[in-house]
């Protein structure tokens, strides 16, 4: 008998997009779809291109108590998730897509978030040292956030190896709309933002915290980053561009001569790091990220360059923020908690044009 997974948050950008994974995955049957304002409704009135859930209505989140499922993702609003965790049944495992429970420090995550931490579950990035093992053994995962797993992506293996100095990352990503939910927003209206770039929550970025504490795992010396956001013209998408001081005797006077971190060095380091892994790709050399072919894949598309006039490494990441940034990961770090070969029911080829 297959297993089963229930959805709470089912009806918004990210359960949609689980909902359309789960379609497609062989041992996971679909149970409740568990949604706020939207119970009641059928899936294909808010998820009209998912026409196979056509006479399935969600459920009040309330329901999930009841509910007989192996696994649970929670793809709600900051704050909400421990509340419903607490109601489901003991034993079955959960996955967060939310931040609830992706920080160590409680002061930093009520200083991102306010309220109260609800506590810290296992971090689901499998692709980080020694992540997996602690993902397969954990029934309650925190999946990473949109940014943190672009940049943490990108920039961890050049701190691990060393190649780059822990203090003065410049990181400036800029995401598509989903990435901000499907809550009406005056910001977010169309009108608005066609044919726009701005920066947003500039030195404020709920996400910096995560990413210094995935990053700082990693390394014996304090990690510093300027992260800057861009809300892009698009509804799909982050390509974050992120540049660190090279590291070398000399490394950052400006001139050529005084560099010793080649693009090499720092390419081998990307392909040492991921030689084995499913979902990241290092792109050959000269070709740089684009966010449209990510699209509807769980794939991260990096490509890094020493820029030795600067000094520094700029390493480029693009994924699907909606994907490989929340359903899709949290889908990988499912079947890991489930025992399953962690790629079952992803893919990391994307959709075209
Ligand atoms: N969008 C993205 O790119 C990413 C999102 N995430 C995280 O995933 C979570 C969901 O995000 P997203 O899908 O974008 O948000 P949406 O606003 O699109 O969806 C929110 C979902 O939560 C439901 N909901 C809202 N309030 C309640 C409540 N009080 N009780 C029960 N259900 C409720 C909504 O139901 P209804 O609409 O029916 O009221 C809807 O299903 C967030 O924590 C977000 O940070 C993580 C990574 C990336
Ligand atoms: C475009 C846009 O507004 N993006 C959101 C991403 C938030 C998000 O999805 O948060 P988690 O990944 O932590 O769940 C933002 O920058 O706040």
């Amino acid at each position: 008998m297959g297993m089963t997974a229930a959805v709470a948050g089912a009806s918004g950008y990210a359960g949609g997009e689980l909902l359309r994974l789960l379609l497609g995955h062989p041992e996971l049957e679909i149970g409740p779809l568990a949604a706020g304002s939207s119970a009641g409704r059928d899936v294909t009135e808010v998820h009209p291109h998912l026409p196979d859930l056509a006479g399935r209505a969600f459920v009040d989140t309330s329901a999930l108590t009841e509910a007989d499922a192996d696994i649970v993702f929670l793809a709600l609003p900051h704050g909400a998730s421990a509340a419903v965790a607490a109601t489901l049944p003991a034993g079955v495992r959960v996955i967060d897509l939310g931040a609830d429970h992706r920080l160590v420090d409680a002061e930093a995550w009520r200083r991102a978030y306010g309220g109260e931490h609800a506590g810290t579950w296992t971090y689901g990035m499998p692709e980080l040292p020694a992540a997996r093992e602690a993902i397969r053994a954990s029934d309650r995962v925190a999946a990473p956030g949109c940014y943190p797993t672009a940049v943490t992506l990108a920039l961890a293996p050049l701190l691990a190896a060393g190649l780059v100095e822990t203090e003065d990352i410049v990181v400036v990503a800029a995401s598509g709309t989903s990435g901000a939910g499907r809550s009406p927003k005056v910001n977010l209206l169309g009108s608005e933002v066609m044919s726009d770039l701005t920066a947003y929550k500039v030195g404020n970025h709920q996400h910096r915290p995560e990413i210094l504490q995935a990053l700082g795992g990693l390394v014996d010396t304090p990690v510093s980053m300027s992260f800057t956001t861009v809300l892009a013209p698009m509804p799909r998408g982050i390509l974050a561009t992120c540049t660190a001081r090279l590291r070398g005797e000399g490394a950052g006077k400006g001139t050529e001569k005084d560099t010793e971190v080649t693009t090499d060095a720092l390419r081998g380091a990307l392909l040492t790091a991921y030689v084995d892994e499913p979902f990241v790709r290092v792109l050959p050399p000269g070709r740089w990220p684009h966010t449209s072919a990510t699209l509807g894949g769980n794939a991260v598309h990096l490509q890094v360059t020493a820029d030795e006039q600067a000094g520094r490494a700029v390493v480029v990441a693009a994924i699907d923020n909606l994907c490989k940034g929340a359903a899709g990961q949290a889908l990988q770090c499912a079947n890991l908690m489930l025992g399953l070969p962690e790629s079952t029911g992803l893919t990391a080829q994307g959709v075209a044009p």
